[in-house]
């Protein structure tokens, strides 16, 4: 009798093959460089993004400081402003219209978390939803729910990048998307959805959590818990993606999946640090560039 897949893959455990989250990033950036040395010789452009960060949360700096050096790796010009975390959100509103009317901005990026007093839906809703490169401003929410958004958001946007250069076929297979933020949990599954994966979406608090993940061959992991993740909760051969990024009390950075005993049930997974992150800040840059594409051609049908 031939034995099934499961059988042979639990009787030769396998170690999975990882995901170089930045050996793809710098593919996709010298993707980039070209792209953005023919807006210079084509329309004399360069492509420009403003970032905005309120407060300064130490994590938020360390995010801002490279996506401003990742922008200035790939010639795209960028522009930052700080504001005190107790400042009124009608400042910051204006900055963004302000922003927003400027021809030599085509991204404009507002850093979360935002202190409380500030009203997210406002403040998102201020963006351009041309400039919009997070995806986060309703318009392009509801975008990726009819397929065919303007800014897919970075982070899912990343990880589809990941599975496609990686070879995955996702048409057809059960998706398990762990984590339902609007950042990365909801758009990834809307986008695995897209692609006809059979998803479902789960929470760190769902009960039960591994008759769920066990289901998975592609499992992605976005709830920012560490060790949520262990060897048996997965199917052999799975793909799994860890969006998790935690900070132990020792320093250590680490994603949500009890890497080593995860590694040796799937057949190919993401490492953190060195996966997806380094893919959500490459995204940026190619939403930036995008939007700076769209705004040039434009003018040209317009004239
Ligand atoms: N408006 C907005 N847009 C965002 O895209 C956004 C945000 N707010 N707020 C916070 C999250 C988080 N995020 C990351 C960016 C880079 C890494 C990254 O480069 N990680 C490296 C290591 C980072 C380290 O060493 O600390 C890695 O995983 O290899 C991770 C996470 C973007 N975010
Ligand atoms: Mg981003």
């Amino acid at each position: 009798m031939s034995k099934t897949i499961d059988t042979i893959l639990s009787e030769h455990p396998m170690t999975a093959t990882i995901i170089d989250g930045k050996s793809v990033a710098a593919k996709v950036r010298l993707d980039c460089r070209a792209r953005v040395d023919d807006l210079k010789a084509r329309y004399g452009v360069s492509p420009g993004l403003a970032v905005l960060m309120v407060g300064d949360d130490p994590a938020s700096a360390v995010y801002v400081r490279k996506k401003i050096q990742a922008c200035a790796d790939v010639g795209i010009r960028s522009h930052k402003f700080l504001f005190s975390r107790d400042e009124k959100q009608s400042v910051l509103i204006d900055k963004i219209r302000e922003l927003s009317a400027d021809p030599r901005i085509h991204g404009i990026l507002v850093q979360l978390p935002l202190p409380k007093h500030f009203d997210l839906k406002e403040v998102l809703g201020a963006i351009d939803q041309e400039k919009d490169v997070d995806g986060f401003h309703l318009y392009n929410v509801g975008g990726l729910v009819v397929g065919g958004t303007v800014f897919p958001p970075c982070t899912p946007y990343g990880v589809m990048l990941l599975l496609d250069n990686s070879g995955v076929e996702i048409a057809g297979r059960n998706a398990v998307v762990v984590g339902a933020s609007n950042i990365v949990g909801k758009p990834m599954a809307l986008m695995l959805m897209q692609r006809e994966a059979t998803v479902s979406v789960c929470h760190a608090r769902t009960r039960d959590l591994a008759q769920f993940t066990i289901l998975a061959d592609i499992l992605v992991v976005a709830a920012g818990c560490p060790n949520l993740i262990t060897g048996p909760m997965v199917k052999s051969g799975a793909v799994v993606i860890d969006v998790g990024i935690n900070r132990l009390a020792n320093g250590q950075l680490v994603g949500d999946c009890d890497f080593e005993a995860v590694r040796r049930r799937a057949s190919m997974i993401t490492p953190v640090p060195g996966g997806v992150g380094p893919m959500t800040v490459t995204m940026l840059l190619v939403n930036t560039i995008s939007s700076a594409e769209r705004a040039c051609t434009q003018v040209l049908q317009a004239s």
